[in-house]
């Protein structure tokens, strides 16, 4: 193979390019992939920090699109070698019609695997995530499993049920004869819970804790395990899955893969407070303050205001039986397949990752007091 100096210059395209998580990819490509030519960042609403990226060594080309729209995700694919595919609607809250959540996160996937099919692109990176697997409608624990665990994926709600199948849509296009007449090739990564710069739940949770006077209050036992991995190491397996992708096509190709790190497993609200507890926030009580069917009343009381109210307003809090559920579930992983596929290692410790996600706290609420 020729060396990197030598080697073929690179299109990627990134689409959700200024979410979140996309935004992570992007700057994670600028830095960490030598073979990248041109990249392409795609969103419905573009960042004002893509201007500065402009001035660098690489092409870098911001695309406003929407990903429901079929030509528009054609135009922005046509000549891209690589494609991560991030963009979705995370909405666990209400906000969205399940309609939509639906046509974004489906019918967008199925636009950006029918764009690679017509203009030749071969390689997919699809941003899956663990709700595609659980925790289900029964509340089963799924505890340090893996790719492999058996549990049973029941879904209901909205988001997962599309994640689900837009997952599924892009493990079936695996070998899929593109444009020119090679093969496809997709994966799926499945991060469990994001955090780290960027994070808006842990941003409005820091908010709550100081309109509270600096204290949470427990409302979920410590003993329930959510899986938590910081941005910047999942980013780093996207870099890492794609550029692997050609030359481990046959091990790959159709394959699912958590995304996980070192983070340490904790109870939803115990591992936030490693950030916020840095920040001045108190987690009161070493058990829930509120009995569990207390929670879950309140929950279906939320559900049922929000219906309601939908007509006049948008009632929307963190707390529905849903996020109850996904709070409430034990849900960690515990795998190794990214790190023998395709040698994935995370590039952040977890003493790191802390850090970052401590100074972005202090430093986004800083300036929104
Ligand atoms: N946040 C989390 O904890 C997890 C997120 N994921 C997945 O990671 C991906 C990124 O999520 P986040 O960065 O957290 O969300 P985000 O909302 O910050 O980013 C999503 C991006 O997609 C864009 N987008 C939404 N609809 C679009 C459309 N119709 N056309 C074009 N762009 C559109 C948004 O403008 C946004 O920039 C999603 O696919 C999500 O399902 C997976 C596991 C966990
Ligand atoms: C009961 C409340 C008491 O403080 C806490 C409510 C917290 C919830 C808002 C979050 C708990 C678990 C989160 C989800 C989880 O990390 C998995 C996810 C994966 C995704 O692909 C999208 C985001 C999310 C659904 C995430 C959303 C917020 C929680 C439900």
């Amino acid at each position: 193979m020729a060396d990197s100096a030598q080697a073929q210059k690179l299109v990627y395209l990134v689409t959700g390019g200024c979410g979140f998580l996309g935004e992570h990819v992007v700057r994670m490509l600028l830095q960490r992939e030598p073979r990248l030519g041109e990249l392409r960042v795609f969103d419905r609403h573009l960042g004002p920090w893509l201007e500065e990226l402009k001035t660098g060594p690489v092409r870098v080309t911001a695309i406003q699109g929407d990903v429901t729209q079929a030509h528009e995700v054609a135009a922005a694919v046509a000549g891209a070698h690589v494609v991560i595919h991030t963009a979705g609607l995370v909405d666990v809250f209400g906000r969205a019609s399940p309609e939509t959540i639906h046509e974004v996160n489906v019918q967008g996937t199925r636009n950006v695997i029918e764009a690679c099919v017509q203009t030749g692109t071969r390689f997919l990176v699809y941003t899956s995530s663990m709700e595609v697997v659980g925790p289900n409608t029964k509340g089963h624990p799924f505890y340090r499993g893996n790719e492999d665990t058996p549990y049973e994926a029941v879904h209901s709600h909205p988001y997962p049920c599309s994640k689900a199948l837009a997952e599924w849509l892009v493990l079936e296009a695996n070998g899929r004869k593109v444009h020119g007449g090679l093969p496809l090739v997709t994966c799926a990564l499945r991060p469990t819970g994001i955090y780290g710069e960027g994070h808006q739940i842990m941003r409005d949770f820091y908010r709550q804790g100081l309109r509270l006077g600096g204290w949470l209050f427990r409302a979920i036992p410590a003993s329930v395990e959510h899986g938590r991995v910081y941005v910047g190491n999942v980013a780093w397996m996207h870099v890492l899955a794609a550029r692997e992708l050609e030359q481990r096509a046959a091990l790959m190709g159709g394959q699912v893969y958590f995304c996980y790190d070192g983070s340490p497993y904790k109870s939803y609200e115990d591992f936030n407070m490693e950030f916020l507890g840095p920040c001045g926030l108190r987690l009161v009580g070493t058990r829930p303050l509120l009995p569990y069917w207390l929670l879950v009343f309140l929950a279906a009381l939320n559900a049922l205001l929000q219906w309601l109210l939908r007509p006049l307003v948008l009632y929307a809090p963190l707390l529905n039986p849903y996020t109850l559920a996904v709070a409430n579930t034990t849900f960690t992983v515990s795998t190794d397949k990214a790190q023998r596929h395709f040698g994935y290692e995370p590039l952040f410790s977890w003493e790191d990752s802390r850090t970052r996600t401590i100074l972005w706290v202090q430093a986004a609420t800083g300036s929104a007091q």
